[in-house]
């Protein structure tokens, strides 16, 4: 038996997860969901009672595909994650902010973090589930809903890269100032999870830090089927 979701959250590497985010602005997770869950979660795609709203990407030219967010209340992992997920992350946001010279900006917990987007208008959950078949994509793209936006996001590979899909790698793109972008091209297997920025990361510089802009996307799946969680900390407007 595995242990529980949120204990084998807590039980990540966090010391070497913190070290990575701060010198390439990503960490790739180890796989933290069961192929059970990933299944569970892929079930829910077809339950119209567990989402608020359903996006045909290649209508608002996003790319082409499909995807769905959850409502509330969230399937429990997915709750389970949000909640896991960002009290690690919001040390390293505030981090962040020192670095770049502002104030640290966010509340140890989600549900304070919520709270303030509430207070803004953003009460919408965020967390979506994304399917992509054959020839589907999704352009670079931030995922800012509003005002109040927490500057990291999860995403989770539901199905396994070679036998469920191929092709369907995950892009991370970082737009220097005044220089050429730089390119990332990251491959997740089932059930493991990547952390990236929602907008920009600090870059240590000659004259102290400065920001670099992302953006992320997939790149086109080329067979089957593709499937993948995006856990998303700020609610939208
Ligand atoms: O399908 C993916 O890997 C990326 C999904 C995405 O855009 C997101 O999680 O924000
Ligand atoms: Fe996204």
């Amino acid at each position: 038996m595995a242990e529980p979701l949120t204990k084998r959250i807590a039980l990540l590497p966090w010391e070497q997860l913190q070290h990575s985010l701060d010198e390439q602005g990503f960490a790739v997770l180890p796989p933290v969901l069961q192929p059970e869950e990933c299944q569970e979660l892929i079930a829910t795609y077809r339950e119209d009672r567990f989402f608020r709203a359903t996006i045909n990407m290649a209508r608002y030219r996003f790319g082409s595909g499909e995807y769905r967010y959850y409502q509330a209340p969230l399937p429990p992992i997915v709750e389970q994650l949000r909640e896991g997920f960002y009290p690690e992350l919001a040390k390293t946001a505030n981090r962040w902010n020192t670095l770049l010279g502002q104030q640290p900006a966010y509340p140890p917990s989600l549900s304070a973090f919520l709270a303030r987007c509430h207070e803004h208008g953003q009460a919408r959950p965020t967390p979506l589930l994304l399917k992509y078949e054959a020839g589907s994509y999704n352009c670079l793209h931030q995922d800012m809903y509003g005002d109040v936006f927490f500057p990291f996001q999860v995403v989770f590979v539901l199905s396994q890269q070679e036998s469920d899909f191929c092709g369907g790698q995950f892009l991370l793109i970082e737009q220097r100032p005044r220089a050429q972008s730089r390119g990332h091209v990251i491959t997740l297997e089932q059930g493991a999870g990547l952390i990236f920025p929602t907008a920009y990361r600090p870059v240590a510089g000659a004259r102290g830090y400065y920001k670099t802009t992302l953006r992320h996307g997939v790149s086109t799946i080329t067979q089957g089927t593709r499937y993948s969680l995006g856990i998303i900390f700020h609610d939208a407007k």
